[in-house]
């Protein structure tokens, strides 16, 4: 099955994998097993060079999404140009560094100029470049330059919070270290109390 979903939404519903790619993954993938030390035929792990090459693909699906055709699926045109903020998007992204994970959440929120987007939009711009191979930095600015770029709103603002399983599991192991990354446009940038209302809602409990 071909992944596709490069389909009229900018996404696909449908989980599905390349089969060259899978195949191609699986081989290198069992032979990462031989080099571990492993021994790939053993019953536990007869299938596990398939299953991560699923799941990496998986992992990575963002490269066949596109982000902002995500968000030109579902604009509206609105007269409302107050903050929309979505808080707590869950992300689950891999660190370029080391392909381990990070994870935590996005905070994102923009002031309509002319078109608001449906909801759900942000949290699938959220995921599109979250499943690739990233940094945290860059994953912010690539998801506040897609809603700029789209909906040409007042502002938008994107704060990100997230622990690196490569600074937890291995390396320096700090188990209790979070990394926050914030970019801002417009509004958000010029305007100090706009981005004061922003973070307060973000930090605060209310739902
Ligand atoms: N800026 C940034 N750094 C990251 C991110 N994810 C992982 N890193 C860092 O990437 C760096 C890579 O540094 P290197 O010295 O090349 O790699 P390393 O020898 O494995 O480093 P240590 O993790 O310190 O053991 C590390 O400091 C990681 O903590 C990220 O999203 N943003
Ligand atoms: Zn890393």
């Amino acid at each position: 099955m071909e992944f596709t979903l490069n389909g009229d939404k900018g996404y696909s519903k449908v989980e599905s994998y390349n089969d060259e790619t899978t195949n191609e993954l699986s081989n290198h993938y069992h032979k990462i097993l031989e080099s571990l030390g492993e021994d790939p035929s053993r019953e536990g792990l007869e299938k596990t060079p398939l299953r991560v090459a699923k799941a990496m693909q998986f992992l990575t699906q963002g490269y066949h999404m596109d982000p902002e055709e995500i968000i030109k699926s579902a604009m509206f045109r609105e007269d409302y140009q107050q903050m929309v903020v979505v808080k707590d998007i869950e992300l689950y992204s891999m660190c370029e560094h080391h392909m381990l994970p990070f994870f935590g959440k996005a905070h994102v929120a923009y002031i309509p100029r002319h078109h608001i987007t449906g909801l759900s939009k942000l949290a699938r711009v959220v995921e599109a470049f979250a499943r690739r191979l990233q940094v945290q930095e860059r994953l912010t600015t690539q998801i506040k330059e897609c809603i700029q770029n789209t909906l040409n709103p007042l502002g938008v603002a994107v704060v990100i919070e997230a622990q690196h399983m490569c600074m937890q599991m291995r390396g320096v192991q700090k188990q209790h270290s979070v990394t926050t990354t914030s970019d801002f446009t417009g509004a958000f940038q010029k305007n100090l109390a706009t981005r004061e209302e922003f973070m307060k809602i973000i930090s605060s409990n209310l739902h």
